[in-house]
């Protein structure tokens, strides 16, 4: 990878949306919730880390659109994929965090390739000459097609599955490692048709959220997606067979929005490689990459 991929990922973002002061680069558009996470038996036996033993563990959560325009429709294809991002407060002090999206599998293998596949965007308006660039640089990775295919619609934030996509390693107190992808499921999937989203508005799933949350808890369960020795650990772009063993990690129980959201989510900084003692990365390049363009996204958006 080159040096400065987590820089040029950023500057690639910005020439497709704009820069837009004070909001993030990439999932621009978001909503702040808040609850618990309980880990569950086969969390603890999978994994050391505290956030598994069982207590119950305070969540700060991000739901986002995809993209960096501050005020895409919720319901426009842009939109998708929709985030889910997580920090889970552990009793110490510390924190982890797990940065996930509706995507099935990740549209291209590396960094450079998604500063690439930004930069054919950017050089692609209405109007370029046919091949374009980004219509070349499909042609030429063969899961840009077929990974945004995956993603859909919700009716909710709380009927959405979201995928961890990046491989981490679990490690547990007998110093077993295992190498999982994360699932997080909720108690049930709902899409919606284009025009079903358009006719609810702009904001209807940051409206809706709290309005639920008004009515009771949403719930969703962590699992991990169990590979063998032969998947393929360093490329998010390679989905592992659906007949690998999921086991659940434990249940996130969300109770409240917050009343600050706007606010709440320019200081809030999640790290996909913000991990604690019993979660490794594994041989993924990625998210080490991931969490310096975070990084230079949220010191520019703090200016
Ligand atoms: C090389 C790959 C990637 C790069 C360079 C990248 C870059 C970024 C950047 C710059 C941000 C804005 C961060 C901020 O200002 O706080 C962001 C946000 C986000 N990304 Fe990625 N991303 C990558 C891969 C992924 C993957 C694989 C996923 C899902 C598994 C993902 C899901 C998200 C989500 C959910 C957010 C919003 C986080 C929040 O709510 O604070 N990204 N990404």
């Amino acid at each position: 990878e080159d040096q400065n991929v987590e820089v040029q990922v950023v500057d690639a973002m910005d020439k497709v949306f704009g820069a837009h002061p004070g909001f993030r680069a990439f999932h621009a558009k978001g909503i702040v919730v808040e609850g618990t996470f309980v880990g569950s038996p086969q969390g603890a036996a999978l994994s050391q880390a505290k956030v598994f033993d069982g207590t119950s563990i305070p969540v700060t959560i991000r739901f986002s659109n995809n993209g960096g325009l501050p005020t895409v429709p919720d319901g426009s294809a842009d939109a998708n994929p929709h985030g889910m991002a997580i920090k889970f407060h552990l009793p110490d002090g510390s924190e982890t965090d797990m940065v996930t999206n509706s995507l099935k599998f990740f549209p291209v293998s590396t960094a450079s390739d998604l500063r690439d596949l930004f930069e054919a965007i950017a050089a692609s308006p209405e109007g370029a000459p046919k091949p374009t660039k980004f219509e070349q640089f499909v042609a030429a990775h063969p899961k840009v097609g077929p990974a945004f295919a995956t993603a859909a619609t919700p009716s909710s934030f709380a009927a959405e599955e979201y995928h961890g996509l990046n491989a981490f390693v679990l490690v547990n107190s007998r110093g077993e490692r295992q190498a999982v992808r994360y699932l997080i499921v909720p108690e049930r999937v709902a899409h919606i048709e284009a025009s079903a989203a358009a006719a609810r508005g702009p904001n209807y799933l940051m409206d809706e959220i709290p309005d639920r949350l008004a009515r009771g808890p949403v719930i969703f369960h962590l699992k991990a997606q169990i590979s063998e020795p032969s998947d393929i650990t360093n490329d998010p772009s390679q989905p592992w067979p659906e007949t690998r063993k999921v086991e659940e990690l434990g249940v996130i129980t969300i109770t409240n929005s917050v009343s600050n959201s706007a606010e709440a989510q320019k200081e809030l900084l999640y790290l996909p490689g913000r991990i604690i003692e019993g979660i490794e990365l594994s041989d993924d390049p990625m998210v080490s990459i991931r969490d310096g363009a975070y990084a230079v996204s949220f010191s520019r958006r703090s200016q």
